[in-house]
């Protein structure tokens, strides 16, 4: 997880990036002109990358991403495992050299711009690194005095917000190493928030978690968008990004196949109903009655793709049962972003990860 970090000298957090004089703003219109359109803090663009690569031995990690995140998005950096996120996310906030290309974080270089864009960036990269023995309370203290342009008059308030924010207020003075994974997790996002944040990058951050936990990162995504923060989260969880994002990018080893609305990418793809009975040929009848196309019939199941203009499911679920179909499963087999995802590489996606 990275920690707060100070701002460089004679810049504080809000002017780091603004043109100071009438040479600088011309010269930042010049560059982002240059850049594709990118002007310091002004621009729409939070995050945009020109031909990124990384290259490990053996391994390219990352091959020539270009990618731009919109600010007030909440955007899913999607892929299996292994696809290169990590190591795009590492490069990002500076914690790794690219070997080639470039990026930029909030209009500003990366990582050479490091020290002015990272206190304006909350992460929580490859979980959160908390002293067990210590309470969640002592832990965000810790973390908070390492942050030199935290204020310490402030501190035990700051501390207490953050604790309220992801809903850890009322078990703030148990030890961390009793927390489970989920109020781990929380607690790295509350130490990500102890200060205001314009941006978020959480890399995988319900990986790990029971589906309860998984519920709570997410609302709490959701609300930390609502107010504005721009949110960047990587996963390997296709629904968890129809859930959550507004926006995404996939990637299949180390290259982005896609990226844009959500709505954009799903569409085209409509997904696939599943229905499981014993009375497969009149369900398949029904079923290509309303439309439905492509079906394949098994055993004891019937799937199709559900036509542009999808009938309502609780009635179609009805209507079979109606017609004296034995309905013992009902639903959609796969989202519409993953036949995307299949459709563009060929392979399927390994949702489980
Ligand atoms: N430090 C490293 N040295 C060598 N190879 C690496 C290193 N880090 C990552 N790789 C390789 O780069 C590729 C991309 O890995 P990366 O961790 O970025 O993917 P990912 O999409 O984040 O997957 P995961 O969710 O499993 O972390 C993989 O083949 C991985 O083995």
């Amino acid at each position: 997880m990275a920690q707060p970090q100070a701002a460089a000298p004679g810049e504080s957090a809000t002017t780091v990036g603004a043109p100071r004089t009438a040479a600088e703003a011309r010269a930042a219109v010049t560059e982002a002109a240059e850049q594709g359109g990118v002007a310091g803090d002004t621009g729409d663009v939070v995050i945009e990358t020109r031909r990124l690569a990384k290259q490990y031995r053996g391994t390219l990690a990352v091959d020539g991403l270009d990618l731009r995140v919109p600010r007030g998005s909440v955007f899913g950096f999607l892929g299996p495992n292994g696809s290169g996120k990590t190591t795009t996310i590492r490069m990002l906030m500076g914690l790794i050299q690219p070997t080639s290309g470039s990026a930029r974080v909030l209009g500003r270089p990366m990582p050479n711009a490091a020290r002015s864009v990272l206190p304006r960036v909350g992460a929580l990269i490859e979980g959160p690194a908390l002293y067990g023995f210590l309470s969640g309370r002592h832990n965000l203290l810790r973390f908070d005095a390492a942050d030199p342009t935290a204020d310490p008059r402030t501190r035990k308030a700051r501390v207490g917000a953050a604790l309220e924010r992801v809903g850890l207020a009322a078990a703030a003075d148990k030890k961390a190493r009793a927390y489970s994974l989920g109020m781990k997790q929380r607690l790295g996002l509350a130490a990500a928030l102890l200060q205001p944040r314009e941006l978020l990058v959480l890399d995988e951050p319900t990986n790990g978690l029971d589906p309860q936990g998984m519920r709570e990162i997410r609302a709490l995504v959701r609300e930390l968008a609502a107010d504005g923060t721009t949110v960047f989260l990587s996963s390997h969880l296709l629904d968890e990004i129809e859930q959550v994002c507004t926006h995404a990018a996939v990637m299949a080893r180390g290259r982005l196949i896609a990226q844009g609305t959500v709505a954009e990418l799903s569409a085209g793809s409509r997904g696939r109903l599943g229905v499981t009975t014993p009375d497969v040929a009149e369900a398949a009848r029904l079923l290509a009655a309303r439309g439905l196309t492509g079906l394949v019939t098994e055993e004891q199941k019937v799937i199709g793709e559900l036509p542009a203009e999808p009938p309502d499911l609780a009635e179609l679920n009805a209507e079979l049962v109606g017609a004296g179909v034995r309905v013992r499963g009902f639903g959609l087999e796969r989202t519409s972003l993953e036949d995307t995802f299949v459709a563009l590489t060929g392979e399927g996606f390994d949702v489980a990860g």
